[in-house]
């Protein structure tokens, strides 16, 4: 049995590349389903926490670096873009004594970044927001904010979008501050001394996940500390989201939605809590199972188990939240829960992620134990894989893992547009003296092009194919296995000189290809 690398990879298993970045590395690996390396960044920082494989193949990446000022677990304070070939396009620094970028960022899809960071109140300026004056035991508290970064040059960036959770604060103890009021009838607000039992440290969020929505423009936060998932949204201005007016859904920057612990907002007590210091809640993609939906990690900090939880928002319209007054947002509780059949086996109280892959399975980081685990749709794990790179260095196999965090597991598709005309020859595992005995890559299934169209068909002149995959070269072959035409990179193919009759049309892109029967009438 091996101790590091893979365990496990039965028949079941998605077979795609894992982006793997250890807690307490500075490289980040491609994987594949057997733990062989089929490529490999070096940074010089270990990461704040999380990192994104881009579509067009660059590394996007958060770094640590030294803060004495801003100081727990997830401080990064800098951003890293690598191409593939490891070269740093970009690299952008938020870090000083009263600022740091932490957790997570999210890779927009025009290229810029949202970025997840605090801001330090004073004393002086928490207590003029609200807060309890008893309740500030490092004599500052910080602002959760978020930064939209649109990168310039080699190492700046414009800031194009900003908000800050200290615009909606609600406090019920000082009558004689701006944001005093009822909490209980206050859901898009933040009640500034609402504690969840935890120390009154300035960290008093923990805001450890930014995710992000492009069909309903929303964002997805999570707070360890409070045990609370927020939506807000993304379509307002600057000036805007320091309101509670404008953008598509008419409420500014106030949450549009929590969920995870009503007694937050006035609405139940420690019983009602469905999250427990839960991670990276994110939308299921569309095309995907429970598309639409949300699905997250509950730790389960205080009932010592961790699940993988689903939840569906009840809404009135796309992406409008319906909110009972009585009970607060829906629903009462989670759709979907994985826990292990024996649930306190699966426990991380830190870090962690699940998501959905294209077939169905769910691939689960146990984030303080450095291990990777899928499951089928029958909750029967197929693949399991432990973090071979470890705080003292790089494990050998048969080795008792220890300090090998990491903060996510992503696995991507073997058509993800990243992979397009790599070289993705695997080469050895990251483990000392690997074992792969046990270990083969079991299948490989047919590439699905994205919604690929070939028409009209019949066709006597032209044959127009429409995918949104990068088409390379499109071959034509007769039925006896002869090619009578090829075409390099295009859309559209003429067949008017070819005579009447079935041909097979192989569709070609990057190192992968589909093959289509046509007609020539
Ligand atoms: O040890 N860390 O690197 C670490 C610990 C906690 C942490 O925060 S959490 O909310 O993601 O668990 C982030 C990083």
């Amino acid at each position: 049995q091996n101790t590091v690398g893979t365990i496990r990879n039965d028949s079941g298993s998605y077979n795609g590349y894992t982006l793997l970045y250890p807690a307490n590395s500075t490289e980040t690996y491609l994987i594949n389903n057997c733990g062989e390396v089929i490529h490999q960044w070096t940074s010089t920082y270990t990461p704040a926490a999380s990192a994104y494989l881009l579509e067009n193949g660059n590394l996007l990446r958060t770094g640590k670096i030294s803060n004495s000022d801003i100081t727990f677990g997830g401080v990064g304070g800098k951003i890293e873009l690598f191409d593939w070939n490891n070269t740093l396009l970009w690299e952008y620094t938020y870090s000083s004594a009263t600022v740091s970028q932490h957790h997570d960022i999210f890779p927009l899809p025009n290229g810029n970044i949202l970025m997840l960071a605090v801001s330090t109140m004073t004393e002086a300026e928490a207590i003029q927001a609200g807060r309890d004056p008893f309740m500030l035991s490092e004599g500052k508290l910080f602002n959760e904010q978020i930064l939209e970064l649109e990168p310039v040059g080699m190492n700046q960036a414009n800031v194009v979008w900003e908000w800050n959770i200290k615009n909606h604060l609600i406090q019920d103890i000082d009558a004689s501050k701006d944001n005093f009021g009822v909490v209980a009838e206050n859901p898009q607000l933040l009640d500034i001394n609402y504690l969840n039992d935890a120390n009154p440290i300035a960290n008093w969020l923990h805001i450890n996940s930014i995710q992000y929505n492009e069909t309903l423009d929303q964002i997805v936060l999570s707070s360890r500390i409070l045990s609370e998932i927020y939506i807000i949204d993304h379509s307002t201005t600057t000036e805007q989201a320091a309101t509670n007016s404008g953008g598509i859904y008419g409420k500014g920057g106030d949450f549009l939605y929590r969920w995870g612990n009503p007694e937050a907002y006035g609405k139940g007590t420690s019983t009602d809590r469905t999250l427990f210091s839960q991670h990276y809640p994110h939308w299921i993609p569309d095309g995907f199972t429970d598309a639409g939906k949300i699905i997250l990690f509950n730790n389960g900090n205080s009932r010592a188990y961790s699940s993988v939880d689903i939840i569906n928002p009840p809404v009135s319209a796309p992406g409008v939240y319906i909110y009972d007054e009585t009970t607060g947002y829906g629903p009462t509780a989670a759709e979907w829960i994985y826990t292990d059949p024996e649930p306190t086996d699966l426990f991380s109280s830190i870090l962690s992620s699940g998501e959905r892959l294209p077939n169905g399975n769910t691939l689960i980081c146990d984030g303080d134990s450095g291990y990777f685990f899928e499951i089928d749709t029958n909750n029967t794990i197929v693949w399991e894989y432990v973090n071979p790179d470890a705080a003292s260095g790089i494990l050998t196999q048969g080795d008792t893992p220890t300090a090998n965090l990491t903060f996510r597991a992503k696995k991507f598709s073997e058509d993800y547009p990243a992979f397009f005309g790599r070289d993705l020859t695997p080469g050895d595992p990251i483990e000392l003296n690997p074992d792969l005995s046990e270990c083969t890559i079991l299948s490989t299934p047919e590439f699905v092009f994205d919604e690929l169209i070939i028409h009209p068909n019949p066709s006597s002149h032209i044959l127009n194919i429409k995918t949104n995959n990068t088409i390379d070269k499109i071959e034509l072959y007769d039925l006896v296995g002869h090619l009578v035409l090829s075409v390099k990179a295009n859309k559209q193919i003429d067949i008017s000189h070819l005579s009447n009759g079935l041909y097979l049309t192989r569709i070609i892109s990057g190192n992968h290809s589909i093959t289509k029967k046509i007609i020539k009438n």
